[in-house]
């Protein structure tokens, strides 16, 4: 039993091509793109596959790996970056590249839904990119570089390594008005929270481990300004807010980082386009580094700690501890970093396979921006 010992391991060097027959069999086969036609093509489909690589371009993992180390040198901030950017690609119609692409044509893009307006790293998949191109041209897909490039920053951040199945294809279409409708809003309460992680298939459990995610990188004052000031339209603060912490919230984002969108009243939970409706001023804000008790302490625990002090930075993450089995692994977390570090893997593993497009489906791109 994997999760319960945190057997996962974390390879020094060659893990592209390590055996993990155990961690395997946690992947699911869930590509639901796949057993929604109907009928009796269905051998001719591909299946994602354990080194799917191998044979075509047997270094793709490897410079995956060695290109995100090296830019991670000279900005740390790409490893958020690209952590965050597979939860957005992966839970609008799937992990298939499909936020990657820019507008062309008059056609809308992801990028540009407001949930997306602060998401980066695409120059750093673009790099990627480009050296895979030159290595092995027209074969790796971007889809899979995402969750490749994701793994390599939850490493990079202190988190666990998971095994990845490859072999994912890139779609054709970018989803711009599903990512504004169904990307969770960082004013969700719990209710609304648990359920839109129930629609992609993670139940409690695994939305708690998820949102560990969120130990590493920088909000923008922007997400919780309403939680400072004028929570619910009271003009009062959060009262779930721990009083000392709101102090230093209110000396990082004070008045004069407001802008139009966050000195409105709290949004409707009920609209998350609405809720994720943000401002460029949120840019220029300094925002406040998640791992605020300083760099390198501890992925994980420390996010789960600060919750159960009222110490969460967005509304929807403290509203964690309002449900009571939330809450139970709120705590579990909190106090066993192998039990978090096993869970949150095995849960990435989970998120990088959603509803993937394989082959004879979908296309590798060649710019991970454009379709071929
Ligand atoms: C209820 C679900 C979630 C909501 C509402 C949410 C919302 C947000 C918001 C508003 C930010 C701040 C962005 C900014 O200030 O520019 C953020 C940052 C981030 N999120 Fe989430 N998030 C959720 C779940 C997740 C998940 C599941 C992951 C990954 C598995 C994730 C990874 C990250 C990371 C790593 C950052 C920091 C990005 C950076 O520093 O560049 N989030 N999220």
């Amino acid at each position: 039993e994997i999760s319960r010992k945190g057997s996962i391991p974390i390879p020094d060097e060659d893990y592209s091509m390590l055996d993990l027959p155990s961690l395997l069999e946690v992947l699911p086969s869930d590509q639901r793109k796949l057993d929604e036609i109907d009928t009796h093509d269905k051998p001719q489909f591909e299946w994602l596959r354990y080194d799917y690589y191998n044979e075509s371009c047997p270094l793709a993992e490897q410079i995956v790996r060695s290109v995100v180390r090296e830019l991670y040198q000279l900005r740390p901030s790409i490893a958020p970056a690209l952590l965050r950017l597979v939860f957005h690609d992966c839970f609008v119609e799937g992990c298939d590249a499909s936020v990657l692409l820019d507008p062309a044509d008059g056609i809308e893009s992801e990028k540009d839904s407001p949930p997306n307006i602060s998401l980066k790293g695409y120059d750093v998949i673009d790099r990627i990119k480009s050296e895979l191109e030159e290595a092995c041209p027209g074969v790796v897909s971007c889809a899979d570089i995402i969750v490749l490039a994701a793994r390599e920053s939850v490493l990079l951040a202190g988190g666990p390594f998971y095994p990845l199945y490859t072999g994912r294809k890139d779609s054709t279409i970018s989803f711009p008005k599903i990512a504004t409708f169904e990307l969770p809003s960082p004013h969700d309460d719990f209710s609304k929270a648990i359920e839109s992680f129930a629609s992609r298939g993670f139940d409690e459990r695994e939305t708690v481990a998820l949102l560990g995610a969120h130990s590493t990188g920088t909000i923008h004052c922007e997400f919780f300004y309403n939680r400072l000031y004028n929570f619910s339209e009271t003009n009062e603060a959060d009262p779930s807010i721990d009083t000392e912490f709101l102090e230093l919230l209110r000396s990082k984002c004070n008045h004069s980082h407001s802008s139009s969108s966050s000195s409105s009243p709290s949004p409707s939970p009920s609209s998350s386009a609405a809720a994720n409706n943000i401002s460029n001023s949120l840019l220029s804000n300094p925002g406040m580094k998640m791992d605020y008790e300083g760099p390198g302490t501890g992925f994980g625990t420390l996010y789960y700690r600060s919750l159960l002090q009222g110490r969460g930075l967005l509304f929807v993450d403290q509203q964690m501890t309002a449900g009571e089995q939330t809450e139970t692994w709120v705590q579990a977390y909190a106090s066993d970093v192998l039990l978090f570090q096993a869970d949150f893997g095995r849960t990435m593993i989970k998120l990088s396979n959603l509803q993937v497009l394989t082959a004879p489906m979908g296309q590798i791109r060649l710019n991970c921006r454009k379709v071929n």
